[in-house]
């Protein structure tokens, strides 16, 4: 039996841990000689100099500083792509993909198994985000992993993942989803065996809670539903490898030592996790249908008010009871781009034909929709109560055009009969 794993909870707060008491410094940050003669060691996530509200930092203290590694040579990860690919011929209608195979993937690690499907904007100008799926089957063990292009935040579909991070470990379960700041080092274990899921790498500001609006004070995601680690360091001896990505490319360099050596830290920059299963879900008790803003878990803003670098929007467990309402998503076509996924059960949308570990990609202004089999239910369904339920999809939604990958457009997954789920959709004018 292994104990449950500790957690602090909240969103961005200023979070204080230590596991060894008596490690974090009281009343100052940098003392001439840290407690336990630790080396003080800050990261900050935002400029120094941004908004009180948005500025993110932590401080650790560790058995040595992060200066402490070998030369970096360059290590080959080529289906982890950055940033938009402009040579890619971006087919103008609405892509799917089934489910990726998983059979290939028990000798490859969260580092190797991770593939990028499309991406936009470009991490060195720190604006837009990739959307990749990973499939693995073997534990990082003296291998972690350090981003500098983005934050990571990861939607497990199958398996767990185990994070351990610099601040401590996160335990994570489909459903449930991470963050992890730009910059932490992190190295995944999968104690399910072969594994998939989900990851949006975010090369532009961090995500956020969305403004509540007048919804009020509480409801969509609640902050204290979010939990960050507790210190937590590893005491065995000996080396790690340590994998840099960094403007797209990859190096790795030996250590002598575990770079998850911090024994106390303070901050407000922390890997963290949430159940959307807390996700307080808001939707019309009179008719229509919301717009999906209304299902935004975190926002990561661009430089237009609201237009978002990337929403994270989930489609969760909810009860239906709209009056007179077509009650699916509506025909549209958008500014924002959709990239969606589907972590377990069935999609309003598309009840057949979009299943879990797939994905699918509507650019702005690809119309889409529900299929003719969703718009013949729910134009004849009988408006009493309904629950949706068993079912978690979600999005990433982008002001910016994702770019498929060249790999994504020749995958075996990719769906060529896509559009035929719309063919039957006849003209039903009654004149
Ligand atoms: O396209 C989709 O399935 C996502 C979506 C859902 C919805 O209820 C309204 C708009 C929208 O883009
Ligand atoms: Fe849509």
């Amino acid at each position: 039996m292994t104990t449950p794993l500790a957690y602090q909870t909240g969103f961005g707060n200023e979070y204080a841990t230590e596991a060894v008491p008596g490690a974090l410094p009281q009343g100052r940050n940098s003392p001439q000689r840290a407690p336990l003669d630790l080396y003080p060691e800050l990261i900050s996530g935002t400029a120094f100099t941004a908004p009180r509200h948005e500025n993110r930092r932590t401080w650790l203290y560790r058995r040595q500083p992060s200066v402490v590694a070998g030369r970096y040579q360059p290590y080959s990860q080529s289906s982890w792509q950055t940033g938009g690919d402009r040579s890619v011929a971006l087919p103008p209608e609405p892509l799917r993909w089934h489910p990726m195979p998983m059979d290939a993937a028990e000798q490859v690690d969260f580092i190797d198994g991770m593939q990028t499907l499309a991406a936009n904007g470009d991490a060195e100008a720190q604006t837009g985000i990739g959307a990749l799926v990973y499939i693995a089957g073997r534990s990082m063990e003296r291998r972690a992993l350090v981003n500098s292009d983005g934050e990571m935040l990861f939607v497990p579909q199958q398996g767990r993942i185990v994070l351990t991070t610099e601040m401590g470990v996160l335990e994570v379960k489909p459903g449930e989803i991470a963050l992890v700041p730009r910059g932490v080092v992190f190295k995944v274990g999968l104690p399910d065996g072969v594994s998939r899921g989900y990851a949006c790498e975010n090369y532009g500001a961090q995500f956020r809670l969305p403004e509540l609006g007048p919804i009020g004070s509480n409801g969509l995601a609640n902050a204290r539903d979010f939990q960050a680690p507790v210190a937590a360091y590893e005491k065995e001896e000996g080396g790690y490898e340590l994998v840099k990505k960094a403007g797209g490319r990859f190096w790795r360099a030996p250590t002598s030592h575990s770079p998850f050596n911090v024994v106390a830290w303070h901050g407000n920059l922390a890997p963290v996790k949430y159940d959307t299963a807390h996700f307080m879900t808001i939707g019309s008790i009179s008719f229509d249908h919301p717009d999906p803003s209304i299902f935004t878990v975190l926002t990561s803003p661009s430089d237009t008010p609201g237009t978002a670098n990337c929403d994270f929007v989930i489609f969760p467990p909810r009860w239906l009871v709209m009056e007179d309402t077509f009650r699916p998503p509506w025909y549209h076509r958008n500014l924002m781009s959709e990239f969606m996924g589907l972590v377990y059960g069935e999609y309003d949308a598309k009840p057949g034909g979009f299943k879990p570990g797939g994905a699918s990609l509507h650019n702005c202004m690809v119309p889409h929709g529900p299929d003719e089999e969703a718009f013949d239910k729910a134009s004849n369904a009988d408006l009493k109560p309904q629950k949706l339920d068993n079912t978690l999809a979600f999005m990433f939604e982008s002001r910016y055009r994702f770019l498929p990958t060249a790999w994504a457009l020749s995958s075996n997954s990719l769906d060529q009969d896509y559009a035929d789920c719309w063919a039957g959709l006849k003209d039903q004018f009654r004149k």
